[in-house]
């Protein structure tokens, strides 16, 4: 099982960011939640805290868990850790992503979301 963790970054109107993943990776052009594989001998709080610098340069304050997904694109299961976070300090700059948009409900239910995100999108809508 690979563990990957995913932070719901909430901002001050309570719209989340999304990022979308370029085209010709796994899953190119799907939405996502920004985060990334733990590495061995890694809390997945202390995983999504780095992944977050690394891939846009800000550091979070992570609020509170939501339910893991456990999913398989046909490469072995991945668990998806998601996470609520705020920004501690810093301005999203993608570094990974081809696209990076703050969604209100609305919004993101019309984005086109990597399956494994599809019911986490829906736990935090069902608030
Ligand atoms: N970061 C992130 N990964 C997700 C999400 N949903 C989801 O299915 N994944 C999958 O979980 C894995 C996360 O690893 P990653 O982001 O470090 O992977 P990567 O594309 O750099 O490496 P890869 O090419 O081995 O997949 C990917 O297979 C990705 O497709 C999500 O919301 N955030």
């Amino acid at each position: 099982m690979i563990e990957v963790v995913a932070g719901l970054i909430l901002d001050q109107s309570d719209r989340l960011l999304a990022c979308k993943r370029p085209e010709g990776k796994h899953l190119g052009g799907k939405w996502e939640f920004p985060g990334g594989k733990v590495e061995p001998d890694e809390s997945p709080e202390a995983a999504l805290i780095r992944e977050l610098e690394e891939e846009l340069s800000i550091t979070v304050e992570l609020l509170e868990p939501l339910t893991p997904v456990v999913w398989d694109y046909g490469r072995g299961p991945i668990r998806l850790h998601p996470f609520v976070c705020r920004i501690a300090s810093g301005t999203p700059h993608p570094h990974e992503h081809s696209e990076i948009r703050w969604c209100d409900r609305v919004e993101l239910q019309a984005l086109d979301w990597a399956e494994a995100d599809v019911p986490i999108l829906a736990e935090w809508l069902a608030r």
